[in-house]
């Protein structure tokens, strides 16, 4: 564990790293593009948990899974805290903004804030989200059929609608609400704005300072935004126009919470929106590059899903029944994770640990590519082998297959008090819109018309924010019969009509209500 290395001479109980440079640290060598891959290779160098600096801020990557459980679940009582944003006000909430649950310190509004959040969750998770992961994947599947070039757009819109119907029951949201998250995404990112790195920067005073002026203008159209949200939702419930969404819920009972006010929730609702759309995006992409590239599994999954499901769309029930496609959803998460570098803990207290000294806010980053490239527990860690989730003999095998494999509590979704809310509405999402694309389609390189030369799909060119896309590609959508293109435009033709018939039928008792009441206060 220690090193050898003339440049990282050791105090008694310093860890590991690469040598520091007085007050910058080591940023100097430090990409801001793919800067997990040099996390990587550091922990190559300096073992399993080592020590770096950036200006000032204490680091320790940690890149073994043990190591993880160990500072961040079991002493999570002290590494539970979230390190400052600097490009956001308050990032931390220690100032009471309660805007950015995720990002929020260790403190009272994100105790109250995961309460809710969890809550919510879970009981839209138990209600099988009232079927509108069907509806929208529907959708989408008609989409591609139409627009296949523009899969991008659709991918993310599906994913953007489950969560503004959840939040607003409004889908005609969707679009803004990406655009809103892909603006606190970037701003949230070492790899957004400069003042993320360079932070001294930041305390320029504001006259002089884009970077503050336009981080104001992002923010105060957010707040007005989700603010917005949740005044247009009481309007509607005045006039018994709004159907059950989180927002309602939270109007109705908003006397039992601990939610101090509007502000409060319309920040912790929102919030919840935003977070649902890249994270889940992520790994649909990478689901489509994976089975672009291993066109035997794409074979599996679609033999898999036509045995159990037929002439009809896979369904959340259908989840014990289709090992391999959640073998290759797992496999897609672990080959490609789509939040690489994993999010920061920051520390509340000195400590120690195998003899080594972890001064208190020393940020504590569990490295996730590292885990996930672990050669021991993943054998061939570099290639796509969903076999490895389904064949004893590998080391990451279990039973029973009507459960696993099962992404949850996957390294990717982080740790102790900090794990992610989001595993169930993840898992779901992915089983459903992975299976309704392995029943429509063979998905598949692209032929470029002029050169008759198939378009090739990039497996390593991504954005670097926090949570991470694959860069524009192309690729194509063969619909897999004549039949299932009929069935697909039935299928959402039918929802549609469905669902606009459903809205207005409530909205005709709400007009029928309104006037009962009318009449009764002209009578009084
Ligand atoms: C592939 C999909 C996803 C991945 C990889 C992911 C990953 C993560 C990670 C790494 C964290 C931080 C954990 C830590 O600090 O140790 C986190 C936190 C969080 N996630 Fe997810 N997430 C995903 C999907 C979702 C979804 C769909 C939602 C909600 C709709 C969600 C809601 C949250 C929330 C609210 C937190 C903050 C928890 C806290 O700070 O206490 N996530 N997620």
């Amino acid at each position: 564990r220690r090193p050898t290395t003339k440049e990282t001479p050791l105090a008694d109980h310093e860890l590991p790293g690469p040598a520091l440079v007085p007050f910058i640290g080591r940023i100097h060598d430090l990409p801001i593009d793919y800067m997990w891959l040099k996390f990587k290779q550091w922990a190559d160098t300096y073992g399993p948990i080592y020590r770096t600096e950036m200006l000032g801020a204490k680091f320790i990557i940690i890149s073994d899974e043990k190591i993880a459980e160990e500072l961040l679940v079991k002493r999570a009582k002290i590494y539970s805290d979230r390190p400052v944003i600097r490009s956001l006000f308050d990032s931390k909430s220690t100032h009471g903004s309660m805007e950015y649950l995720p990002l929020m310190g260790k403190n009272q509004y994100w105790a109250r804030q995961r309460k809710f959040t969890h809550a919510y969750l879970t009981e839209a998770t138990n209600a099988q989200y009232h079927g509108l992961m069907y509806h929208e994947v529907k959708r989408w599947l008609w989409r591609l059929l139409q627009n296949p070039d523009d899969f991008a757009f659709s991918l993310e819109d599906m994913a953007s609608k489950v969560m503004v119907t959840l939040t607003w029951d409004d889908p005609t949201l969707s679009e803004y609400c990406t655009k809103s998250a892909w603006g606190l995404l970037t701003q949230m990112s070492p790899a957004g704005p400069i003042t993320n790195v360079l932070t001294p920067l930041w305390h320029l005073p504001e006259f002089m300072n884009p970077w503050k002026i336009a981080e104001h203008k992002r923010h105060d159209e957010q707040q007005h935004w989700w603010m917005e949200r949740l005044i247009t939702t009481r309007q509607k419930m005045a006039r018994h126009e709004q159907r059950p969404c989180f927002t309602r819920t939270f109007l109705e009972n908003s006397k039992s919470t601990r939610i101090s006010g509007d502000y409060e929730a319309s920040s912790v609702i929102g919030m919840m929106a935003l977070v649902g759309i890249f994270t889940v995006a992520g790994p649909l992409y990478y689901f489509l590059v994976s089975m672009v590239h291993h066109p035997d599994w794409m074979k599996k999954c679609q033999e898999e899903v036509d045995l159990v499901c037929g002439d009809r769309l896979p369904v959340l029930d259908d989840y014990p029944n289709l090992p391999i496609l959640r073998a290759c959803i797992k496999e897609t998460m672990r080959w490609k994770p789509n939040v690489p570098t994993g999010v920061a803990h920051e520390v509340e207290a000195d400590d120690f640990y195998r003899g080594y000294f972890i001064q208190k806010g020393t940020r504590i980053l569990p490295l996730d590519w590292a885990f996930l490239r672990n050669p021991t527990k993943y054998p061939d860690p570099e290639n796509y082998r969903p076999e490895r989730w389904l064949e004893s003999g590998w080391p990451t095998y279990q039973e029973p297959l009507t459960v696993h494999p099962t992404i949850k509590g996957m390294s990717s979704f982080g740790w102790g008090q900090r794990q992610c809310l989001g595993m169930s509405l993840t898992q779901d999402e992915l089983l459903v819109a992975c299976g309704a694309l392995a029943w429509a389609f063979t998905l598949k390189k692209k032929v470029d018309p002029k050169t008759g030369l198939e378009i090739d799909v990039p497996l390593d060119k991504s954005n670097s924010l926090l949570i991470v896309k694959p860069d524009p590609f192309q690729m194509a959508f063969e619909p897999r019969s004549e039949a299932k293109t009929q069935r697909i435009i039935e299928m959402w033709e039918e929802a549609d009509s469905q669902d606009q018939k459903d809205r207005e039928a409530f909205l005709q008792v709400a007009k029928m209500i309104n006037k009962e009441k009318e009449i009764r206060e002209l009578e009084r």
